[in-house]
């Protein structure tokens, strides 16, 4: 019985230990199922989440792909503004020489030495009358001696204020910008209006010739560089007295100074003498300024305040057009004479005598270079005086010349005034010009930088240059014709 006991113990025993072990291996199957569903779960999110990227990185890939696309229309785009505003480019460069073109035929078909006559105002009894024309007067002269009738290209009678004599010359101070050879001068007895013409008094209305001449030509080049125009400008300011040359920008400048006048590509240099950049208006008008209060003031018999040198205000242009390769070389020279008066006259004596002879001395070169002007003779003698040397590119070829002759109308100036007339007129008589300087002015020079492309710029140029020289010359011919009927148009006698 016992035995049978311990027997069932036993197998009560086994019975739980493999009950124990049912449960445990039951356990761990539970547990492995477990591991294996949280690896499956595991593996869901992971794909998911490459299933997320995917889909970003999708629409990153259209994106960028919509980016391309906009971009290569945007180039598209952007190449076809370009080759628009290269085919503008070319027009205004077109238009631009055509406007050259015209604006020198203009110039030259008005004359390229043009005088203008200026009455200055009196209170005293006045020899002189201005006709209404606006072109010519008539001189009252001493009992005993006929009176004079005169013609230029225009007369401006004494209420002609600065501004109105500056419009008539604003158009030929345009061709130094152009690439010409500019000169305007004032001549005539002391007192007779010269300074007040050419240089003026102050910043306002007074102001003359010289300080409108350069604002203008500044404001013009600045206005240029839209068209691509890059202007470089330099000035220099000597007088001549005694003929010699002195710098009036150099401070403590003598005329014992040595200065040698030379021409180098048509252009006139004076050595020694101090050239400075012009950037702006106030640069200039403050250079002005400064050679003005440099200048030799001496007085005289005829007048306190009596200016006894020539002073010679030049300025340098070179202007470039980068991508035709253009290049531009002007100058202008405005010119403040010393009185015209005779030696007798003005009771000079001593060292006022030595000037007056050396004033007369290059008054009359100045008359010599205009007589053989006129009478086209092969040799004109413009080495006899400085003046006339330093102003010779202006003198010749396809310069351009305008002479102011300022007038005192009083009846105790008549027999000045005649003499200021007559010199006048010879030079009135003068011819300049053969209507190809346009065409000529403009050197091609390609720098390295265009060179490739070289052969193509140039021909255009000269294609564009010639074209608006034809179009020029047949609306020059047409103005030509209409000018022989209409009385707009200044004469040329
Ligand atoms: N058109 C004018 N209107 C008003 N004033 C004038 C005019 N012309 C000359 N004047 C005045 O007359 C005076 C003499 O003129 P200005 O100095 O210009 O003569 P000038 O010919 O240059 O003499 P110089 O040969 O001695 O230098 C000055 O006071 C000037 O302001």
């Amino acid at each position: 019985m016992k035995s049978v006991r311990a027997e069932l113990e036993r197998a009560k025993g086994e019975t739980k230990a493999a009950e124990e072990r049912a449960a445990k291996a039951s356990e761990l199957n539970a547990l492995k199922e477990a591991e294996s569903m949280r690896k499956d779960t595991e593996g869901n999110e992971q794909n998911k989440a490459l299933e997320a990227r995917l889909v970003e990185q999708t629409r990153e890939v259209d994106a960028a792909r919509r980016l391309v696309q906009e971009s290569e229309q945007l180039q598209r785009q952007l190449d076809e503004r370009q080759s628009r505003i290269n085919e503008l480019e070319e027009q205004a460069l077109e238009a631009e020489s055509m406007r050259r073109a015209l604006h020198n035929q203009i110039q030259e078909l008005r004359g390229n030495v043009r005088v203008f006559c200026r009455v200055r105002p009196t209170e005293n009894e006045a020899a002189v009358k201005c006709a209404p024309d606006g072109s010519s007067l008539n001189l009252k002269r001493v009992e005993g001696k006929e009176d004079a009738a005169f013609e230029f290209d225009r007369v401006f009678d004494p209420s002609a204020k600065q501004e109105e004599i500056f419009e008539e010359v604003s158009q030929l101070v345009q061709s130094a910008l152009d690439g010409y050879k500019v000169c305007l001068f004032s001549y005539g007895q002391t007192g007779s209006g010269k300074t007040h013409t050419m240089l003026g008094d102050g910043n306002g209305d007074m102001r003359g010739i010289i300080p409108r001449s350069v604002a203008k030509i500044v404001e013009a080049s600045q206005k240029n560089a839209h068209k691509g125009w890059s202007y470089t400008m330099h000035a220099s300011y000597v007088e001549i007295y005694n003929e010699q040359v002195r710098d009036l920008l150099k401070p403590g400048s003598s005329h014992s100074d040595k200065h040698s006048i030379v021409h180098k590509n048509g252009v006139t240099e004076v050595s020694g003498v101090q050239r400075e950049v012009i950037d702006s208006v106030e640069s200039a008008a403050a250079l002005v300024r400064r050679a003005s209060a440099a200048r030799v003031v001496e007085a005289t018999n005829m007048n306190a305040q009596s200016s006894r040198s020539h002073t010679i205000f030049m300025l340098y242009i070179v202007g470039e057009h980068a991508s035709s390769g253009s290049e531009l070389t002007g100058c202008l020279n405005l010119v403040d004479l010393a009185g015209s008066e005779r030696v007798g006259r003005s009771g000079a004596e001593g060292a006022r005598l030595k000037e007056a002879c050396a004033i007369n001395k290059s008054l009359s070169s100045l008359g010599d270079v205009f007589s053989a002007l006129a009478a086209k003779q092969a040799h004109v003698p413009y080495r006899n005086s400085k003046l006339t040397y330093l102003l010779q590119p202006c003198l010749g070829g396809d310069g351009k010349t305008l002479m102011f002759v300022n007038i005192n109308p009083e009846n105790t100036s008549t027999e000045e005034t005649m003499c200021s007339l007559k010199f006048a007129s010879q030079v009135n008589a003068v011819q300049l010009g053969d209507g190809k300087g346009a065409q000529r002015r403009i050197t091609t020079k390609l720098s390295s930088k265009v060179e490739k492309k070289g052969d193509k710029e140039k021909s255009k140029s000269d294609k564009s240059e010639r074209k608006s020289k034809d179009k020029a010359t047949s609306v020059i011919g047409e103005r030509k014709r209409k000018a022989t009927s209409s009385t707009d148009e200044p004469r040329k006698k």
